[in-house]
C-alpha cells in the first residue's frame, strides 16, 4: 500500500495528514496526487466521500511558496457550507508549511473577508458570486494564482455558472493548472469543462456502481398524503443517529422542519433562504449532534462531510440523477456504513429507473412499516439505550430502591414497566403538508448540450459574455449590473 510519504511532497505536509489520522491516501488520492504534482490539468472523479478535498488540498498546498503574499491558490465551490468546510481542511493540511487559507462566501459580512483578504492568506475558497464581488472591489488580486480547483465541477457547470467561473478565470493573467473534481461527470460537463483546459488528464477510479457500496439503498412506494407519517414511523424504527431529509423546495424543507418540531423531533431545516447565520448554526448543531434530524434543499447534497450521518431520506425525489448520488452521499463516507431511503410516488418511477441506470445499483424495495413494526422498532430502540445504561454503570445510586422494588414485584414487570418509561412511543400529532406535484421527466436532459451550453472562444474563458444573469443563483445575490436573460436552464428555482 502506498502511503503518504511516497509522494514527492514536504515533510511538513506529511506531518499534518499524519496529524489528521490520514496514513494512507485513498484510491483517488493515490491516482491523482502525483499527477497534479506534475503539474498538469486534471479531472478527478471517485464516488462521494472518498477524499477528494485532500487529492487536490495536497498538490495545491505544496506548490505554494510562503515567501510570496499574493493569492496563489483558489477553490470554487458551489454553496457557502462548502466552502466553510474546504476552507477548514485545507487549513489542516497546510497548518504545518503554515499555509493559510481563507474562505470567501455570500451572506457573510463582506469586511470582514476583505480584513481576511488583507492579511494575505495563500489560498482562498470561494463561491463564484462573493468572488466576482471581491474581484470588483479589487479587495483579491488573482495575478499570482498557480492552481485553480472547482470543487463540485459539474454542479457549477449545470447549474450556469459557467459563465461566472470564466470571468474569475479570465482575470487570471498567470498561467495556472485548473483541477475539477465531483463524484459524478456527465459527459456533456466533461466536454464544457475540458474546453478550458489544457489537455486534462482524467483520472476516475472505477467502481461497479457511482455510489458507494457501503451504503444500502432502499426506495419506499408511498402516496404524496402518506410521506409525512411514513417518514416519522421510519425515523421511530430506525432511530439513526444523525439524519438528513432532503425535500425540494424550500417551502417543503420549512413545512417538513416545523412537522418533525410538532412531533418531537430534533430537527432544524436549511434551504438558500435561511439567511448565513442560521445556516451555519443549524450546521454546527447537526455536527455536534444537538440537532439530530437536518431537513435540506438540493443546497446540503453536495461535498458536506459530517461524520455520524447514518441515514439520508429522499422525501422527494431529486431533479437530477447526479443528484441522488451526491444526496445519499452524505452518509457512508470513509468506509462508514449508511442507509438511504427514497420516497417515490407511484407516478415517478421512470425517474427512479433513471437514478438506476445511472448509479447501475438496484434499489432495494421496502414495505410501508406497520404499527407492530414501529412498535416493535421503538422497543428495540429503548432496549439499546437500556443497555447502553447498563454499560455505563452510573446508576449506582438507584440500587437500593431498584432493590426494595424487586422485594415487593416481579422482576419482569418491573423492567417492563421501566422500558416502557423510557420508551418514546409514537407522537401523533396531526401534520398536513401541501401537496406536492409529482416530478416529471424532462424530456430534454440527454438532447445535445441540454440546452445550458455556452460558447467558448477562449480555453482559460475570454469573459465575453459577461452582461448576464436571470437564473437562480445559489450562493449569493446576483450583482445587479448584469442583464436579466433569464433562458438558462436551471435546476429547481425554489430551492
Ligand atoms: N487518506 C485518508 N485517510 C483517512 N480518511 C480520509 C483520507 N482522506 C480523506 N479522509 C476522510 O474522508 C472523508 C471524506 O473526504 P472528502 O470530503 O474529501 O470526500 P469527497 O470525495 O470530496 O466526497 P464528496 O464527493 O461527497 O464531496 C473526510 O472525513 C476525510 O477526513
Ligand atoms: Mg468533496
Amino acid at each position: 500500500m502506498t502511503s503518504f510519504k511516497d509522494f514527492q511532497i514536504g515533510e511538513d505536509i506529511i506531518k499534518s495528514l499524519s496529524n489528521m489520522g490520514f496514513e494512507n491516501p485513498t484510491p483517488i488520492q493515490e491516482k491523482a496526487i502525483p499527477v497534479a504534482l506534475e503539474g498538469r490539468d486534471m479531472i478527478g472523479q471517485a464516488q462521494t466521500g472518498t477524499g477528494k478535498t485532500t487529492a487536490f488540498g495536497v498538490p495545491m498546498i505544496d506548490k505554494i511558496t510562503l515567501d510570496q503574499s499574493k493569492v496563489q491558490g483558489l477553490v470554487i465551490a458551489p454553496t457557502r457550507e462548502l466552502a466553510i468546510q474546504v476552507g477548514e481542511e485545507l487549513n489542516r493540511i497546510g497548518q504545518h508549511k503554515r499555509v493559510r487559507t481563507v474562505p470567501v462566501y455570500g451572506g457573510q459580512d463582506i469586511q470582514r473577508q476583505i480584513k481576511a483578504l488583507k492579511k494575505h492568506p495563500q489560498i482562498v475558497v470561494a463561491t463564484p458570486g462573493r468572488l466576482l464581488d471581491h474581484i470588483r472591489r479589487r479587495t483579491i488580486r488573482l495575478d499570482e494564482i498557480q492552481t485553480v480547483v472547482l470543487d463540485e465541477a459539474d454542479e457549477m457547470l449545470n447549474m450556469g455558472f459557467i459563465e461566472d467561473i470564466e470571468a474569475i478565470l479570465a482575470e487570471i493573467p498567470s498561467e495556472y493548472q485548473t483541477l475539477l473534481f465531483s463524484a459524478t461527470m456527465p459527459q456533456r460537463i466533461q466536454r464544457l469543462a475540458e474546453r478550458f483546459m489544457d489537455q486534462p488528464e482524467v483520472i476516475r477510479i472505477k467502481a461497479k456502481q457511482l455510489t458507494v457500496e457501503n451504503i444500502e439503498q432502499f426506495y419506499l412506494e408511498v402516496k404524496e398524503p402518506q410521506k409525512f407519517d411514513v417518514l416519522c414511523k421510519l425515523l421511530d424504527i430506525e432511530s439513526p443517529d444523525l439524519a438528513i431529509i432532503f425535500g425540494r423546495t424550500k417551502k417543503r424543507v420549512d413545512e417538513l422542519t416545523e412537522g418533525l418540531l410538532k412531533r418531537g423531533y430534533s430537527a432544524e431545516g436549511i434551504h438558500g433562504d435561511i439567511t448565513q447565520n442560521k445556516r451555519e448554526r443549524a450546521i454546527k448543531r447537526f455536527k455536534n449532534q444537538t440537532t439530530d434530524i437536518l431537513v435540506a434543499t438540493d443546497v446540503a447534497a453536495r461535498g458536506l462531510d459530517i461524520s455520524g450521518v447514518t441515514h439520508v431520506y429522499n422525501f422527494d425525489l431529486p431533479q437530477d440523477p447526479e443528484s441522488y448520488v451526491h444526496r445519499i452521499g452524505r452518509t457512508g463516507r470513509a468506509g462508514n456504513k449508511g442507509q438511504a431511503v427514497t420516497f417515490v410516488v407511484p407516478r415517478e418511477f421512470e425517474h427512479l429507473k433513471n437514478i438506476e441506470e445511472l448509479t447501475k445499483h438496484k434499489m432495494t424495495r421496502k414495505q410501508i412499516p406497520s404499527y407492530d413494526d414501529v412498535l416493535e422498532g421503538i422497543q428495540k430502540a429503548t432496549r439499546d439505550d437500556l443497555l447502553n445504561a447498563l454499560e455505563d454503570q452510573d446508576f449506582q445510586k438507584y440500587k437500593r430502591v431498584a432493590e426494595n422494588l424487586l422485594d415487593e414485584y416481579h422482576s419482569v414487570d418491573v423492567v417492563a414497566a421501566a422500558l416502557k418509561l423510557l420508551a418514546k412511543e409514537p407522537d401523533r400529532t396531526p401534520v398536513k403538508l401541501s401537496a406536492v406535484s409529482p416530478l416529471r421527466v424532462k424530456k430534454v436532459r440527454q438532447g445535445k448540450g441540454g440546452g445550458n451550453r455556452k460558447r467558448h472562444n477562449n480555453r482559460r474563458g475570454g469573459g465575453q459574455n459577461r452582461n448576464r444573469g436571470g437564473g437562480r443563483r445559489r450562493d449569493d445575490r446576483r450583482p445587479n449590473n448584469r442583464g436579466n436573460r433569464g433562458n438558462r436552464k436551471r435546476r429547481n428555482p425554489n430551492q
